[in-house]
């Protein structure tokens, strides 16, 4: 399978605030990578840059060797259906039902009258039902999406993703505002995608937890720059102290003890 990301040298200035400072990474295709980092590292901005969201203001960012930061029009359209988004919010349209915002991920393909009349082909509804298979939520598909659980959502939002085709992943923060037990499901749906079709995924984290268990490569950022590239087993907690210190680690491990301690008792990290 083709579809390595390369980032060199990529900086994104906002105003004096460097969001991202020079980050290097080449992620081959079919890898399962998370982002960590303290809130304000620069996780958000990185994803964003990838799928050109936002520009850099230098540095290179390239897929299977064309130069994504030069696409315009026509082409980065493309990009950035090949690059599908989620978001920590679902963005689902809450009064259409499950199986239409699913479809919505079609729209792309349909060009501005397609778009406007919201019809949609025979095909294109198995491939949305298909999906929703796949994330466990056909029983929802008639359902309006704003009477779903938050877990519920962002599946849908995963399933919608999948319509798209992409080749690239891209969640920021998918987990964030969910309770343990929906975030379980919603990285599992991410697993299974990125195992069954080699899809790259590329996601931002706020828990160490969650990033040991499902990534295979884990990079950690800190004031947009990348600290620490390597597997999950390489980044134990001693390595996580040396690079950011005691409250870096209780701040990536924060959901976890308001979360799972709640409900376990257990207070994850040592004061
Ligand atoms: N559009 C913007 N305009 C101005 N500053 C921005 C913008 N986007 C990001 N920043 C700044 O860039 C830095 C990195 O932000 P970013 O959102 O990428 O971090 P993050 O690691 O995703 O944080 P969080 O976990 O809180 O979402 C922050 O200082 C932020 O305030």
């Amino acid at each position: 399978m083709t579809g390595n990301l390369t980032l060199t040298d990529v900086t994104r200035h906002f105003g004096d605030t460097t969001a991202v400072d020079r980050a290097s990474l080449s992620i081959a295709p079919g890898q399962f990578v998370g982002v960590i980092g303290r809130s304000g590292a620069g996780k958000s901005t990185l994803l964003r840059l990838v799928n050109r969201l936002v520009d850099p203001s230098s540095g290179s960012i390239s897929f299977d060797g064309v130069e994504v930061t030069a696409l315009r029009g026509r082409a980065l359209r493309a990009w950035r259906r090949d690059c599908a988004m989620i978001f920590q919010q679902f963005n689902l349209v809450d009064r259409l039902d499950v199986l239409t915002n699913v479809l919505v991920g079609r729209l792309s393909e349909h060009g501005f009258l397609g778009s406007m009349a919201m019809r949609f082909s025979d095909e294109e509804r198995a491939m949305a039902i298909r999906a929703l298979d796949r994330l466990d939520l056909v029983p929802q598909a008639l359902q309006r999406a704003g009477t779903l659980s938050g877990g519920q959502q962002q599946r849908v939002a995963i399933a919608r993703a999948l319509v798209q085709n992409p080749k690239i992943m891209l969640a920021d923060e998918p987990i964030a505002s969910l309770d343990p037990a929906n975030a379980t499901r919603v990285m599992d749906g991410l697993r299974h995608i990125n195992r069954e079709d080699g899809l790259t995924v590329l996601v931002n984290l706020h828990t160490l937890d969650t990033a040991r268990a499902y990534c295979d490569r884990i990079v950690a950022m800190r004031a947009g720059r990348v600290m620490f590239d390597g597997t999950a087993a390489q980044l134990t907690d001693d390595v996580v102290r040396d690079i950011y210190g005691l409250e870096g680690l209780a701040e990536f491990d924060e959901a976890v003890t308001s979360t799972a301690a709640r409900a376990t008792g257990r207070v994850a990290i040592p004061a």
